[in-house]
């Protein structure tokens, strides 16, 4: 092909934000469902699509759009996020041979089963807040890699939390602290160890126990017990600790990526002209801002033995 002489085309090609919701009807008449907005994204074997104008190796989009909901009713279990991107990225590497791999990555909304007078409802749903995400690799060998996380999970605590001996300079107003509020968004990602579609575990909705575990480690690590708490010094100490603790419960996870905003609630003085002041700040008045906010990210692996 002349126009690649000297050339290199990378590319990809998808369908992004196919929404799909799934209801699974128990004989006993208690349904379960999800909300999934699915994001395809293939890389094939289709250069003559660019360089020629011959689309005859390219999966249209659209009919990756339709399988999302194909695949969707085929499932007739109620399955995890991972486990739907594992069916549909399976799909596309086995079904085309001009596809070579195959990246799907979903977000699932957080219907949650509502409880009335304390009793589970059987197909009742509300909306809750941190989302689930996962994204699939797979390629045509049947190798893996599997990523879940999650999403806008918003958590504050309202003391034991400080942050003291950090660098002062000219620039420096802070003043060192050892009792203000902690506030996050938390952002996760981490991958699990299976590395091909033959190691993958056979239990139903493992992944989703997973997610909920991974989330429990999380908030049990960043507010510690329920009386006393547990002091922090910094976020970042905090971020450390919390992917340190998902690494040493989960042997299947094998690398965490945390992000934590530190989202401030700045003390309120409103000083007076006479005496006393309008308010003073006692550890009770605050300012709540998200802007401009810290930024602190990390992730955490293990190393793998050299034996
Ligand atoms: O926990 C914190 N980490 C920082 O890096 C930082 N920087 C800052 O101004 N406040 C804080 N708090």
């Amino acid at each position: 092909m002349a126009e690649l002489i000297g050339l290199k085309l990378e590319q990809r090609h998808g369908k992004s934000r196919v929404r799909v919701s799934r209801v699974w009807r128990d004989r006993d008449g208690k349904h379960h469902f999800a909300e999934w907005s699915v994001n395809i994204s293939l890389l094939s074997d289709c250069l003559p699509a660019y360089v020629a104008g011959d689309n005859s190796d390219i999966v249209a989009t659209d009919t990756m759009k339709n399988t999302v909901y194909a695949k969707a009713k085929e499932c007739s279990e109620q399955l995890s996020a991972e486990d739907f991107a594992i069916v549909l990225a399976k799909h596309f590497t086995s079904f085309y041979q001009q596809v070579t791999a195959a990246i799907v990555n979903i977000v699932e909304k957080p219907w949650e089963r509502v409880s009335i007078k304390g009793q589970q409802h059987k197909h009742g749903f509300k909306l809750g807040s941190e989302r689930h995400t996962t994204e699939v690799m797979v390629d045509k060998s049947g190798a893996l890699c599997v990523t879940s996380g999650i999403e806008g999970l918003s958590i504050l605590k309202t003391t034991k939390s400080g942050f003291e001996g950090f660098i002062r300079d000219q620039y420096t107003m802070l003043p060192e602290t050892r009792e203000r509020m902690m506030a996050t968004e938390v952002t996760a990602s981490w991958r699990y160890s299976f590395e091909s579609l033959s190691s993958l575990p056979l239990k139903p909705l493992y992944f989703t126990e997973r997610y909920m575990d991974v989330k429990e480690v999380l908030l049990n690590t960043f507010f510690g017990p329920s009386k006393e708490g547990v002091y922090s010094p910094s976020v970042q100490a905090t971020l450390y600790e919390m992917a340190k603790a998902v690494l040493g419960r989960f042997p299947d996870i094998s690398f965490i990526q945390l992000k934590m905003p530190n989202l401030h609630f700045l003390p309120v003085n409103l000083p007076s002209k006479d005496n006393p002041v309008i308010v003073k700040f006692d550890d009770d008045v605050y300012l709540p801002t998200d802007e401009p906010h810290g930024t602190i990210q990390a992730t955490l692996s293990r190393i793998r033995s050299k034996m």
